[in-house]
């Protein structure tokens, strides 16, 4: 277990810590809680479900990366599976701070990236900032959506952010979570392949610059990221940002990063290649491959 997730479990109520343990002990751990997990955790701590994930905080903060304010946030994504997401903010020494990662992109994408197909609620450690209010507005779920708080009681996001701007301003019907399969051609190299599939994925209705990326780990196996667009652009997440949200919340260090592949469409009016190597750059890793494909 990585230091600051020990130290987190310390910090936890004792009947808690106890249940805990064992998950976040097991090499499998992966940062999120079937329903059947949190009930088994309800359970066992006496805790009431907003009352486990308020305790639960702490946990998902410890995968903060904070070299630049080491402010920790944790935010826990609900799925209509049931399933809870944790994530961590995560910022980039030596990269701009446009780069960096919110707690709650971080926690909404990894619900994205495990295939959830809506959210029900997100519950942060701190109010959510207007770049994660925007965020969230792009969500399937946004009219739905609730936000909550340690301390507050829970409200809609549109408590937090009225008179909000999105899609429909845009003229654009598709939101985030909606399933996205864009036809890209095939390709013989599986690590492109996996990187295909999340571009194929990916939700970029403003400009149609689909784009994934995948980051081989350890030269065994490999995580992705998908690109998520924004209606007011800049809250989009970057598909790098993404796959290393993934590669956080799975316990691997930068360091064990082999390849980094970055799929888009040839001829797109934007491009995630330039931000991507000067961001991978700044963490140590070198080259990316970039592949540009044409939708069949
Ligand atoms: O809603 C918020 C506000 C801030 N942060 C992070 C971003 C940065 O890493 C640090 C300081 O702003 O806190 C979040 O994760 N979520
Ligand atoms: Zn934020």
């Amino acid at each position: 277990m990585n230091p600051s997730l020990l130290h987190a479990l310390q910090d936890c109520p004792p009947q808690l810590a106890q249940a805990l343990r064992p998950y976040l002990t097991a090499d499998t751990f992966n940062a999120s809680f079937s329903a059947e997990e949190i009930a088994a955790l309800q359970q066992a701590s006496g805790l009431s479900a907003t009352d486990l994930a308020v305790a639960l905080l702490p946990i998902a903060a410890s995968y903060a990366i904070t070299p630049l304010s080491q402010f920790h946030v944790g935010a826990i994504a609900h799925g209509v599976s049931g399933r809870w997401y944790l994530g961590a903010n995560m910022e980039f020494a030596l990269a701009p701070l446009q780069q960096t990662v919110h707690a709650e992109q971080s926690a909404i994408t990894h619900a994205w990236m495990s295939n959830e197909t809506s959210l029900t609620g997100v519950m942060v450690n701190y109010t959510p900032c207007g770049h994660c209010r925007q965020f969230m507005n792009e969500l399937n779920c946004a009219q739905q959506l609730t936000i909550y708080l340690p301390d507050c009681a829970p409200q809609s996001l549109h408590h937090y952010l009225p008179n909000a701007f999105g899609p429909k301003d845009l003229g654009i019907t598709d939101t985030l979570f909606d399933p996205q399969s864009q036809p890209f051609a095939s390709h013989p190299d599986p690590l492109v392949r996996a990187a295909i599939e999340a571009a194929s994925q990916s939700y970029a209705p403003y400009t149609r610059a689909y784009s994934g990326i995948a980051l081989e780990i350890n030269a065994e196996h490999w995580v992705t990221g998908r690109y998520a667009e924004n209606a007011a652009f800049n809250p989009s997440l970057p598909p790098l940002q993404s796959a290393l949200i993934i590669l956080q919340l799975q316990g691997y260090p930068v360091s064990a990063i082999t390849r980094a592949v970055l799929v888009e469409i040839a001829d797109a009016s934007i491009s995630q290649q330039s931000a991507s190597e000067a961001t991978l750059a700044a963490l140590g890793v070198h080259p990316l491959e970039t592949v540009t494909l044409t939708l069949e």
